[in-house]
C-alpha cells in the first residue's frame, strides 16, 4: 500500500519559489489502478518523483508497504517499485529479453550483469513476462529499437513487472502512442493491478481514458487535490464544474483533453 501524507514540495524559480505540491494526502491500496489527471504544471510528475525517491519532499512523508521512505531505505524500497515512462527508456541496441532482464539488476551480481550472464531462472522469468504482456516469443531476440512504440512499452512493462513490484508508477505511459495502442497499454496496466495485485499510480492527460480504465481518479490543480473518487463520481464532478446536465461523452471529454 502507498500512503502520501501531507506532502509539500516547492522549487526555486528566480527570486521566487514555485509551490509544486501543497499538503497532498491520499492512499492507494494494493491492486488499485489510480489515474492522476491535471493541467500541465499541476504537480503530477513531481509527485511520482517523490514517491520513487528521486526527490525528497519539503514536508510530509511517503509510506510504502508500511515503511516510511527515508534516505536510508530509499534504495531497498525502490526495488519494490516499477517505473514506466513516456519514452519507454529501453536500451535500443539490446534484445527485448535483455531489456526485461535489466529489471532484475538489483538482485544480480555486478560481474554477471556486466557480461549479461543471466541464469536460466532469470531468462525463463523474462520470457514468461514477455508472453504475459502480449509479445510473441519471436520478439525476445529482436532489438528493442526495432519494435513499434506500443511493443516497446510492453517490453518496458515486462521489465518493471519482472521485479514483482508492489507499486507501479507510470508517467504519461501512452503520450507517444496512437489511440488504439494507448487503450491496449492501459488495459495491460489495469490487468497488472488486478491480476498481479500491484498498486498502479498513472499520470494521464486523457480524461476519457482515465474514465474507461481507472478504478479511481485523482485530479490535481496547482499542487492541490481538486478531486479524488471513482470515474463515475468524476463524471458528475465534471458536470458540476462545467454546468452540464448529462454525463460527458467521450467526444466532449476529448475536446477538453488539452486542459488536463
Ligand atoms: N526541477 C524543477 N525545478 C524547478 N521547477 C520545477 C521542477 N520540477 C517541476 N517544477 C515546477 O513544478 C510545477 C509542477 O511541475 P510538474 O512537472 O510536476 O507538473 P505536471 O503536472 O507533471 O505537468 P505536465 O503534465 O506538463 O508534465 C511546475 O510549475 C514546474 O515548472
Amino acid at each position: 500500500m502507498l500512503s502520501i501524507n501531507s506532502i509539500s514540495k516547492s522549487f526555486p524559480s528566480g527570486k521566487d519559489t514555485v509551490q509544486a505540491l501543497r499538503n497532498v494526502s491520499f492512499q492507494i491500496q494494493r491492486g488499485e489502478f489510480c489515474v492522476m489527471l491535471g493541467h500541465s504544471g499541476a504537480g503530477k510528475s513531481t509527485l511520482l518523483k517523490l514517491v520513487s525517491g528521486q526527490m525528497t519532499p519539503d514536508e510530509g512523508e511517503i509510506v510504502i508497504d508500511d515503511q516510511r521512505l527515508t534516505s536510508r531505505n530509499r534504495r531497498s524500497l525502490q526495488y519494490r517499485i516499477g517505473m514506466i515512462h513516456q519514452h519507454y527508456e529501453l536500451v535500443e541496441r539490446l534484445s527485448c529479453l535483455d531489456n526485461v532482464l535489466l529489471g532484475r539488476l538489483p538482485w544480480i551480481p555486478m560481474t554477471q550483469s556486466i557480461f549479461r550472464n543471466w541464469n536460466s531462472d532469470d531468462r525463463l522469468a523474462a520470457c514468461t513476462w514477455l508472453e504475459r504482456v502480449g509479445l510473441e516469443p519471436s520478439h525476445a531476440t529482436r532489438r528493442a529499437g526495432q519494435l513499434s512504440g506500443g511493443q516497446q512499452q510492453r517490453v518496458a512493462i515486462a521489465r518493471a513487472l519482472i521485479r514483482q513490484p508492489t507499486l507501479l508508477l507510470a508517467d504519461e505511459p501512452v503520450a507517444s502512442l496512437d489511440p488504439a495502442t494507448s487503450r491496449s497499454i492501459l488495459e495491460l496496466l489495469h490487468q497488472a493491478s488486478r491480476d498481479w495485485n500491484v498498486s498502479v499510480l498513472c499520470n494521464l492527460h486523457q480524461p476519457e481514458l482515465a474514465q474507461e480504465f481507472a478504478d479511481r481518479i485523482i485530479q490535481l490543480s496547482q499542487g492541490n487535490i481538486q478531486f479524488d473518487g471513482t470515474p463515475k463520481q468524476w463524471a458528475r464532478h465534471y458536470q458540476e464544474v462545467n454546468g452540464g446536465s448529462s454525463e460527458p461523452s467521450n467526444n466532449e471529454l476529448r475536446s477538453h483533453s488539452p486542459a488536463y
